[in-house]
């Protein structure tokens, strides 16, 4: 039947997977940690995809495609980046009935599968930069507890790998990169994130440095990486040979960048926006931006109403808006309201007969449920002025509850109670790998253990003498602290 039956604060987990699946975003698959993504999922992946594949056109990157198969040789080529990934590999070992000679991996990611031939396209120096990018699936065998689109055994994102001649070219490209992937979360899905670098223990080990864009769910008390863009320094190029020959005849080894984001932004879009009514989409990704819900009385011309439905529908279309009418006569307007609200439409108009008679339209809200009519004649500007507050109150509603998660901890005791709060922690650190392993055993528990999540790029003011929070040594700098997914 209609409606949830667990409340978000109440139920978290469960009121995620509920939602997910009463908003047909999601099919719940026969093979565990693998999802089907229904079309309301879809659409949400094409407009972010729409975005950004434009924005790295514009940046001189090229759409690619890569063999979905890693021979064994490549795959363990770097030892440090694959050994603590190895379970995660999923192989082919049959062919129908006969085993394969040699196992076959699934890719996880791209980098050992591009990386022999970057060496062979990159000559000299006019072969650089070389950008390039897959819009693809990758598979990992996670065995930790899978949660559509946050954490499954195949998921999609796109892949950037880039080749330059010099650090700094890299390194340019590393932050514009990452103001992408904010651009996403705050301006497209209307979640703040925070841009970050990661620790030594946390970035991608085959890297030189990891960048990211860090969430937070208030409700679990847990950080999530929302997308990451890596320096990876000369380490690929040294274990590929992707060198060229320089300007002055000599030969250089190259400088790389790989980035990704994937469908797990739209699993932090549901835990953020999501209420106890269902989903809640933000108007620059939703599929459908305005219902139109026909609301006839017993006697009505329902011919009469029916056609302002779609002429309102014509209207909106027409202004560029995503919009359209429920005109099913086996449900009643009430079922309606609960159905589109559950699939998180941000905007329904009501038209009943007394709208009719006022030429005339009732606009509901789904983020904060307000109603208000208005004349049929200002209906362009009015949406379109309403959608826009929609996606900024959103944002602002989102932002005004990670904020009030986050939490200063100068000594362990505050750390450990902010923690328990499941708070998101900023503490001085003294920024050692063993201190940061120390507070991971230290917290390990049946929930998690907390990691270091990003330093962030903004860092607040560090007076001289502050102590780490950990280890009481002298603070290097303020990094963002919690349990995460
Ligand atoms: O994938 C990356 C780094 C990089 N890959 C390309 C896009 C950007 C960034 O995600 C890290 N990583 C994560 N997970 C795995 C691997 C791995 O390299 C390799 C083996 C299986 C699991
Ligand atoms: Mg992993």
């Amino acid at each position: 039947g209609l409606g949830l039956s667990k409340k978000k604060d109440e139920n978290f987990g469960e009121w995620y997977s509920e939602v997910v699946v009463h908003s047909e975003m999601i099919e719940y698959y026969d093979i565990s940690g693998c999802y089907i993504l229904r079309p309301w999922t879809m659409s949400i992946w094409e407009t972010m995809q729409a975005f950004f594949d434009a924005e790295i056109k514009r940046m001189k990157v090229k759409n690619t495609y890569f063999p979905l198969f890693v021979s064994p040789g490549v795959l363990e080529k770097e030892k440090d980046h694959i050994e603590g990934f190895a379970p995660e590999v999923a192989w082919v070992t049959k062919s129908g009935k006969s085993e394969l000679e040699v196992p076959i991996a699934i890719r996880p990611t791209s980098e050992t599968v591009m990386y022999p031939y970057f060496s062979k396209w990159i000559r000299g120096h006019r072969d650089l930069p070389l950008k390039l990018n897959q819009w693809c699936n990758v598979v990992r065998w996670e065995f930790s507890n899978p949660t559509p689109f946050i954490r499954s055994r195949e998921f999609l994102w796109q892949e950037g790998h880039t080749a330059f001649a010099t650090q700094a070219e890299a390194d340019e490209e590393v932050l514009e990169i990452l103001e992408l992937y904010r651009r996403i979360y705050e301006e497209y899905l209307a979640i703040p994130v925070v841009k970050g670098k990661k620790s030594e223990l946390e970035k991608f080990a085959g890297g030189l440095y990891t960048t990211s864009v860090e969430a937070f769910i208030p409700n679990t008390g847990r950080g999530v990486q929302g997308a990451t863009s890596h320096c990876l320094g000369q380490n690929f190029a040294k274990m590929f040979g992707i060198e060229f020959e320089n300007e002055k005849g000599g030969k250089a080894m190259v400088w790389q960048n790989s980035w990704a984001y994937s469908t797990r932004t739209i699993g932090v879009m549901v835990m953020v926006h999501g209420d106890d009514k269902g989903l809640v989409l933000p108007p620059k990704v939703a599929a459908t931006q305005v219902i139109v819900v026909p609301v006839p009385y017993k006697d009505t011309n329902t011919k009469e109403m029916f056609e302002a439905c779609l002429r309102t529908v014509d209207t909106l279309t027409e202004a560029g808006f995503r919009v359209e009418a429920d005109l099913r006569d086996n449900y009643g307007p009430g079922w309606k309201y609960s159905h589109w609200e559950m699939k998180g439409v941000p905007l329904r108009i009501e038209i009943g007969p007394r709208d009719l008679e006022k030429k005339q339209v009732r606009l509901a809200r789904r983020d904060n449920s307000d109603k208000l009519d208005i004349p049929v004649s200002n209906l362009v500007e009015q949406v379109k002025d309403i959608l826009d507050r929609i996606q900024e109150n959103l944002f602002d509603v989102a932002k005004q509850k990670r904020d009030a998660s986050i939490r200063v901890a100068k000594t362990w005791d505050e750390f450990m109670e902010a923690l328990n709060q499941k708070k998101m922690i900023l503490a001085p650190w003294c920024d050692e790998m063993e201190v940061e392993e120390e507070v991971k055993k230290r917290t390990k528990g049946e929930i998690g253990a907390a990691k270091s999540l990003c330093t962030p790029f903004e860092q607040p003011e560090l007076p001289e003498g502050t102590l780490c929070f950990a280890s009481g040594k002298p603070a290097k700098k303020w990094t963002y602290w919690g349990r995460s997914y």
